[in-house]
């Protein structure tokens, strides 16, 4: 078989024709060098063969799955997860796609279905040794035998339980992976999890809010024990910087979501791009971009590892594009701020960020409640309240592309506004499995997107290309493209440094998903998943009414020239 090891996961380079990272590098560029498809033939894109997968079934509060996934390519394979955590490995070769076979892990629909807040969902699996690793929403991490499609082994990792499920890709760091937990709206306390892949045991786990004592714990300045239910979810895959054996992942938001006045102080980690040590899994430094949120602005997007000449020597940086309408680049040797932009078009809850420091400009660290905008701010004395970007954010889970050639960075933006009304919380309202929000949303804007390309070596916005519908599915770059995919159902490529929109094909479903490529017997094909699910069609569609009509779905589609 062909072992997945260390050295190849470090050296994507060398293999060009594999996707074999879930954010295809340990960097999280989502590049890729292929070239046979460029913008010259872009035109000439067609499906080459498509595959329907299975997963579209409700279960808990959930009247369908959806497809959120990113294919892992090998060697003219692909892995694909459905929202179920069933996994699919296809060969490619030949031109079509045929079943090689199906692992499915027989989820507790109903169970892990009622305590996920955004949507029946699993973004993707890992390859490690010969195995497929991947999760389920149930809480388990399992390992399937690459050739056999038989389970080798299983581990509970989380527990529905408490609120807690599993919706994001493993990251492989040398023997372990690294599983993140999703539950915030439920009151969990957030957490990453190593397991040793070799003896299928905990290495560490590290809490996303500090214990009582522990460094962090007085920003938690509450008589109501806020810390122990207070989310900082990890429900995005994270990156590594193996020169520093240091992972760095995003933490969601605190909980209870719009009632700040329940929690307050700073509430770390969440809202924060969180570095640890992979081997000990030690909290190395922390960046927090909305202290005390109270717009549920979770800041869990994937951070996007770049290095950038300056004056002197190269700048190492970590590039966040968060919920707040605001990307970041943080040093990420020190984790000090280097700059911000807002990416959207609209953001009232701040006037801007501090330039020194990347704080938002009204935050006060003597205040224990930030009401930031007061007159726009979810509050006890604000209760019912406009923000913009939406608490879907400016951008969501999908995930951002960066092309190191032109140092352009691609942002899924979602232009959104929306309503929140806020609900006074008590100890006493807290039960396990039942939502921990302190309020709700409503929708009473038109949401729209962009794809928003930012010049990374001066933090400034390069270009904008404005999209009827939000951004639901993310980027991938190659070296003169750009694609994406609409949640109308286009899969369409833009111009690297325009956005020129160069081809488009319509699916006939919604894509929630973002494209990825590979090669198999040297011809390049171009795969994404298409399946409206997630939080879009539960909770924001009144916002975009015109997809009430997409249907459940689930399939795979590949081109090709
Ligand atoms: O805090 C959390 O634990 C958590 C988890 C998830 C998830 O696991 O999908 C989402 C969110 N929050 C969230 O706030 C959100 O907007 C969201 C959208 C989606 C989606 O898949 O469309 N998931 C989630
Ligand atoms: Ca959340």
């Amino acid at each position: 078989a062909d072992e997945v090891t260390q050295e190849r996961l470090l050296n994507v380079g060398k293999e060009p024709g594999n996707w074999l990272h879930h954010h295809q590098n340990y960097s999280a560029h989502r590049f890729s060098t292929l070239k046979e498809i460029n913008r010259d033939n872009v035109k000439n894109l067609k499906v080459a063969w498509t595959m329907h997968l299975g997963g579209v079934e409700g279960g808990g509060i959930w009247s369908h799955g959806g497809l959120e996934g990113t294919p892992i390519a090998e060697n003219g394979f692909l892995y694909v997860t459905d929202g179920w955590g069933s996994v699919y490995k296809i060969d490619a070769h030949g031109g079509r796609g045929v079943l090689v076979w199906k692992m499915d892990p027989k989820t507790d629909r109903d169970w892990a279905g009622a305590v996920a807040c955004c949507g029946v969902d699993n973004r993707g699996v890992a390859l490690w040794g010969d195995l497929v690793i991947s999760h389920t929403l149930d809480g388990r991490l399992i390992a399937t035998n690459k050739e056999t499609g038989q389970v080798a082994w299983q581990r509970t990792v989380a527990d529905p339980d408490k609120g807690e499920v599993i919706t994001g890709a493993p990251l492989i760091v040398k023997n372990m992976a690294i599983t993140g937990v999703a539950g915030a709206e439920y009151g969990i306390r957030g957490w990453l999890a190593a397991t040793d892949l070799t003896t299928q045991t905990e290495v560490w786990r590290t809490y996303t809010i500090p214990g009582k004592g522990e460094p962090g714990s007085e920003t938690w300045k509450d008589s109501n024990n806020a810390a122990a239910s207070g989310g900082g979810s990890t429900w995005v895959t994270g990156s590594y910087d193996p020169a520093t054996d240091t992972i760095i992942w995003g933490v969601g938001n605190p909980g209870p979501d719009w009632d700040s006045a329940y929690r307050p102080g700073d509430n770390l980690y969440t809202d924060s791009s969180l570095a640890l040590d992979a081997t000990t899994g030690k909290i190395k430094w922390h960046y927090q971009h909305t202290p005390n949120d109270p717009y549920d602005y979770d800041s869990v997007a994937e951070n996007v590892l770049v290095d950038i000449p300056g004056p002197s020597g190269p700048r190492k940086l970590a590039l966040e594009a968060d919920r707040n309408g605001f990307a970041y680049a943080i040093d990420r040797t020190t984790g000090k701020f280097v700059w911000g932009v807002p990416f959207v078009k609209k953001v009232t809850w701040t006037k801007g960020l501090d330039p020194e420091n990347g704080k938002p400009i009204e935050y006060d660290p003597n205040k224990p409640v930030q009401t930031y905008i007061a007159s726009v701010t979810p509050s006890r004395t604000n209760m019912e309240t406009d923000i913009c970007p939406g608490n879907m954010g400016g951008k969501n889970w999908p995930p951002t592309a960066y092309n190191p050639d032109l140092k352009l960075w691609y942002i899924p933006v979602i232009e959104s506004c929306n309503r929140v009304k806020v609900e006074v919380m008590t100890p006493e309202k807290l039960k396990p499995r039942e939502f921990w929000t302190g309020g709700g949303t409503s929708q009473p804007f038109k949401i729209t997107g962009s794809v928003t390309a930012i010049d990374v070596t001066t933090g400034k916005i390069a270009q904008k290309m404005a999209t009827p519908f939000p951004n639901l599915g993310g980027m991938l770059a190659t070296p003169d493209l750009v694609f994406t995919g609409q949640p109308s159902g286009e899969v369409m490529a833009l111009d690297a440094k325009s956005l020129q929109k160069l081809w488009e094909f319509n699916t006939g479903g919604g894509v929630n998903a973002p494209p990825m490529t590979f090669t198999v017997e040297g011809k390049q094909y171009v795969a994404i998943l298409v399946g409206l699910g997630g939080a879009w069609d539960k909770w924001f569609i009144d916002s975009t009414r015109e997809l009430k009509k997409i249907q459940p779905g689930s399939m795979l589609y590949v081109f090709a020239l």
